[in-house]
């Protein structure tokens, strides 16, 4: 089997045999691929390996990507994406392959991160991606929705406009770049994406409401975007579903839930990406009546550069830990003392002795903040070499902010 790279003219037969392997059929597309989340594939980063007959059997592809790190640093990361073999040509190391090539491919760049959204929870450990962040519906009844009015807040001195999706797309990015920028975890969604209509509401075509956030300036500053499903005839009302609330600070968020939860004619508001943690819960006068389910572990996130992925983040705590991380998939194992001063790390190979041994896939996973090592140790994953590493490590990898991530790609 040959792994062989791609360009813009593959993109047909590319779409195709990704297709194969996800049993579907292509969609309705128009010219500029419009409206097909897979128009923004970036073909000169795709892959596509090629069986003995030379028949393509297998993809994958990465997006040129932003994420945001805890304490704001934003870093370039490769987002994989549209990996498929053909049900005739699988478990023969096809994935393997593409995977062993499209990490080096990932490296060459100078990225030191990758990410990803993974289909089946058991594909990805295996080549270095650990689940990350982590991701909510949260669904509240119409007549318990009261929230309380904040002790500390002033008066929200902003306003509101309700448009529709289609006429409003680049107030939309704008106000998705502000957010972004400010909540590790997220992903930046490049202008293509918009340009293209490629991604799920309220990028894609699908009709929705927007509830647009302006401050006092007029400046937009958070959006809702929603759509009202079927009219349920014995109750008489429909189900508001919430695609996402982006908002550029808590008390923009609270008044954007507010005007959804208000709304008319309802029996329950839906909201697609409120995680468990997040305050708004906490606002609702009957803290009973939110109900959190369908948890979805999100963003997958792989190092490829230990020592550069560790100093580029933000750290609130000092402190100092041996760190024995085996890339079993890179064939690499090394030990890093991690020191932190100041909010700054530095992350250097040494020969001390460990306290804590991992996977690099584990380490993915308390990276961003959003699972604790602790966690991880009394899972049986991280193995720690003495008493209290658990805790000083959940110290130091402690973030002021959980991740969270809603781009879906
Ligand atoms: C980021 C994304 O795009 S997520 C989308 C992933 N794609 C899909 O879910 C589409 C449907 N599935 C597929 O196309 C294929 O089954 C793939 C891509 C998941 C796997 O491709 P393959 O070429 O069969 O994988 P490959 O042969 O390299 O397998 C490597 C190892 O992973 C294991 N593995 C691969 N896929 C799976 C799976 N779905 N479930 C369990 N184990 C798996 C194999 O058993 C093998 O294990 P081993 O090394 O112990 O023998």
């Amino acid at each position: 089997m040959e792994i062989r790279a791609t360009t813009e003219q593959d993109r047909e037969a590319f779409v195709a045999t990704m297709n194969s392997a996800f049993g579907l059929f292509p969609g309705p597309t128009t010219e500029d691929g419009g409206g097909a989340w897979w128009s923004a594939f970036e073909l000169d980063r795709g892959l596509v390996a090629v069986a003995d007959d030379g028949r393509p059997v297998g993809t994958a592809a990465a997006y040129t990507f932003e994420l945001t790190l805890p304490g704001g640093a934003v870093v370039p990361v490769s987002g994989v994406t549209a990996v498929g073999v053909a049900p005739t040509h699988r478990r023969r190391g096809a994935l393997t392959a593409m995977m062993r090539r499209q990490l080096a491919d990932i490296r060459e760049r100078g990225e030191f991160l990758s990410v990803l959204l993974a289909s089946e929870a058991v594909i990805y450990r295996r080549f270095g991606y650990g689940p990350a962040t982590w991701t909510n519906r949260l669904t509240v009844p119409r007549r318990r929705a009261d929230l309380i009015t904040p002790r500390a807040g002033g008066e929200d001195t902003g306003t509101v406009e309700l448009l529709r999706s289609d006429d409003c797309q680049e107030i939309l990015e704008d106000v998705y770049n502000r957010y972004r920028l400010a909540q590790p975890g997220a992903l930046s969604r490049p202008h293509r994406w918009w340009a293209l209509r490629a991604g799920q509401p309220p990028i894609s075509p699908a009709p929705r409401y927007i509830v647009l956030h302006r401050d006092a300036a007029g400046v937009p500053d958070g959006y809702a975007s929603y759509a009202l499903g079927d009219l349920d005839r014995v109750t008489k009302t429909s189900i508001l579903t919430v695609d996402e609330v982006i908002a550029v600070d808590d008390e923009v968020f609270t008044t954007l839930a507010r005007t959804v939860l208000g709304h008319d004619l309802i029996g329950q508001v839906v909201f697609k990406h409120v995680p468990a943690w997040h305050p708004l819960r906490w606002q609702l006068e009957d803290i009973r009546s939110g109900e959190t389910s369908a948890e979805e572990d999100w963003l997958w996130v792989r190092l490829l550069d230990v020592p550069r992925a560790l100093a580029a983040r933000g750290w609130i705590a000092d402190g100092e830990l041996v760190l024995d991380v085996d890339d079993a998939f890179l064939g690499e194992r090394n030990r890093y003392l991690l020191t932190v001063r100041d909010g700054k790390a530095e992350c250097v190979e040494t020969e001390r002795e460990p306290d804590l041994t991992l996977d690099v896939s584990d380490l993915g996973s308390i990276y961003l903040g959003g699972a604790t090592p602790s966690t991880l140790v009394r899972a049986g994953r991280i193995q720690a070499h003495q008493a209290g590493a658990a805790a000083v490590a959940d110290t130091l990898f402690r973030t002021e902010q959980p991740p969270h991530c809603l781009h879906w790609f």
